[in-house]
């Protein structure tokens, strides 16, 4: 599998970051840099603003203030399909494959922005369109393989077990070749068995592949075993950032886990 070299990688900065909606400020001056080839996680409380970073991030909102950059190049502002066709990919929360297409044909749709052959030529069945079309499949059971659902190809997505499936979202999103990767909750409702096999694709992504990962997840333990960097959260400021064993131990990001000791509103299972 061909691999990315740490010249391809760019370092994603935030700086000074801020989205409003309509009197609440979901972001509040957030900065934070996700060097090449790292995971770099945003965690905090339900409400903290992770999503919307994702969301400013991959082009859905619009920044009220503050700028991202992926090197020199000013991503704030950009429609998500200019951003993704700088490199910059995504996953959902939620499944997002058409269920009844073949795990294939589904990879093959993330190759669509890197493809030349215009529908004319490809539907003239040309020798240049088919010979781009092969290379694209060669590709895609490439990284099918990579992820480990090689050999379910030609199984509908739908038909797929959720652990796959995601796995399958994840390879979608490799088939774009990115340079960065946004990975919104990838182990959110997975056995403990498919979250340690997602989370070993992950870490290969970023190993192997060179690929800088911004990782949202709830799971702390994912977290802390993945993240080069953290970056906390809470009512849309940044609290702490560094390494996860730092910030695993700071007191204000425990305070914030578990809520104020006066409220008594605890929250073991979410401590990270
Ligand atoms: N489109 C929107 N319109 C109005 N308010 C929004 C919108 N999107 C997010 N918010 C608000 O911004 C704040 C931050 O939300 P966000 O979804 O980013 O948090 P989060 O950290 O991702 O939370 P969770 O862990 O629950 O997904 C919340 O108060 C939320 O209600």
């Amino acid at each position: 599998m061909t691999t990315a070299t740490a010249t391809d990688v760019l370092p994603l900065r935030v700086e000074d970051l801020t989205v409003r909606f309509a009197g609440l400020t979901a972001l509040d001056g957030i900065s934070l840099t996700v060097e090449p080839g790292t995971v770099h996680a945003v965690i905090g409380p339900n409400g903290a603003g992770k999503s919307t970073t994702f969301n400013v991030l991959s082009g859905v909102y619009r920044a009220t203030s503050g700028t991202v950059h992926l090197g020199t190049r000013e991503l704030t502002g950009l429609p998500p399909h200019r951003i993704a066709a700088l490199g910059v990919a995504r996953t959902f929360q939620n499944l997002a494959l058409p269920p009844r297409t073949t795990v294939a044909d589904s990879l093959l749709l993330g190759r669509h922005r890197l493809t030349r052959s215009g529908f004319v030529t490809a539907g003239l069945r040309l020798p240049s369109a088919v010979r781009e079309e092969r290379a694209h499949r060669e590709r895609v059971r490439e990284i099918a393989e990579f992820v480990g659902i090689g050999d379910q190809l030609d199984t509908p997505t739908g038909a797929l077990p959720y652990g796959l499936q995601k796995l399958a979202e994840l390879a979608r999103a490799l088939c774009m070749e990115p340079s960065v990767l946004l990975l919104d909750e990838p182990v959110a409702g997975m056995t403990a068995d498919e979250r340690r096999r997602t989370a070993a694709v992950i870490a290969g992504v970023r190993d192997s592949l060179g690929i800088s990962i911004v990782l949202v997840e709830h799971d702390m333990g994912v977290v802390m075993r993945l993240a080069d960097e953290v970056t906390v959260l809470d009512f849309g400021r940044r609290i702490a950032a560094g390494p996860p064993s730092r910030v695993q131990n700071d007191p204000a990001v425990i305070q914030a886990y578990l809520g104020t000791p006066d409220t008594g509103d605890t929250n073991e299972e979410a401590t990270p």
